[in-house]
């Protein structure tokens, strides 16, 4: 089942109030929407992405998930990390199979686990160890851990970033094609702008310091949103545009242009 988010005016600081890393955060996905997060180095996107998987709470402001307030982690909404650890003692597929262990499913679980390393196009791998991959082939591993629960979310914090252009090209495909396919909401941080057209209905761009949406792009292109294609250059300009200004605007939302042509639609 399909499920929205709402972050509605979330603020948040470590070490001090007067040291915001999230100011006033408001944005809403649909259900079966998919949104690429961008934004300097330190913005706070994946502290953001941590109150959305419910492992961290906002001081000020909340998330729901499916109208619910995300208080706690949970089986149904996955996260998957830049560098997702596997159990090296353990075979490709039982970690694959561990992701169902942990949302508690008990039957079928090896048969599942097989079909979706089929679908990361590594079930010829099932009973090679973590350590006997490559990195690329590991992200995938990881990947169809996160997909094999059938997840109503899943949020990806820059999970192809290591990959080189063709593994990673293909997983965003295969992504891409999973959640279509399932319904499931993406959230997805990433420092790679083409990443974020291809991967986003949406894309959210943050400035620094404090973290804020600076504003909200809507994706024009139809899917598959590919390099080379009508409409892909245009999409990447605009964002370009609108991470520069987002930049030169670290410390005051004051001196934005007024021009600015991003859609502030959270
Ligand atoms: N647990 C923590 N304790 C203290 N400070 C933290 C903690 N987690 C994050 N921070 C700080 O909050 C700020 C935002 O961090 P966050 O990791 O969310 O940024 P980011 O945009 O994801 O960065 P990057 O693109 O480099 O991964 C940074 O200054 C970071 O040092």
């Amino acid at each position: 089942m399909s499920i929205n988010i709402r972050i509605a005016g979330v603020s948040h600081w470590f070490a001090s109030p007067e040291d915001p890393v999230l100011d006033g955060v408001n944005l809403n996905l649909d259900a079966g929407q998919t949104l690429s997060i961008v934004g300097e180095s330190g913005c706070g996107k994946s502290t953001l992405l941590h109150m959305i998987a419910g492992m961290l709470q906002p001081r000020t402001g909340r998330v729901y998930v499916g109208g619910q307030p995300a208080l706690a982690p949970n089986p149904r909404w996955n996260i998957m990390f830049q560098r997702s650890a596997l159990y090296p003692w353990l075979t490709v597929v039982k970690n694959v199979a561990l992701g169902l262990e942990f949302a508690g499913i008990r039957k079928g679980r090896r048969a599942r686990a097989l079909a979706m390393l089929e679908r990361v196009g590594l079930a010829d791998r099932a009973d090679a160890h973590p350590q006997d991959l490559s990195g690329g082939q590991q992200q995938r591993v990881a990947l169809a851990r996160s997909l094999v629960v059938s997840p109503s979310v899943i949020l990806l914090d820059e999970p192809f970033s290591a990959l080189d252009t063709f593994t990673r090209s293909d997983l965003q495909a295969e992504v891409l094609s999973i959640v279509a396919e399932q319904g499931i909401t993406l959230v997805q941080v990433t420092h790679d702008l083409d990443e974020a057209v291809i991967m986003g209905d949406r894309i959210a761009v943050m400035e620094r310091h404090p973290g804020r949406i600076h504003g909200v792009i809507e994706n024009r292109m139809p899917a598959p949103r590919q390099p080379g294609r009508p409409g892909f250059a245009e999409m990447r300009d605009e964002l370009l545009a609108a991470f520069g200004r987002a930049r030169r605007n670290p410390l005051s939302t004051d001196t934005r242009p007024s021009q600015a042509p991003v859609a502030v639609n959270a």
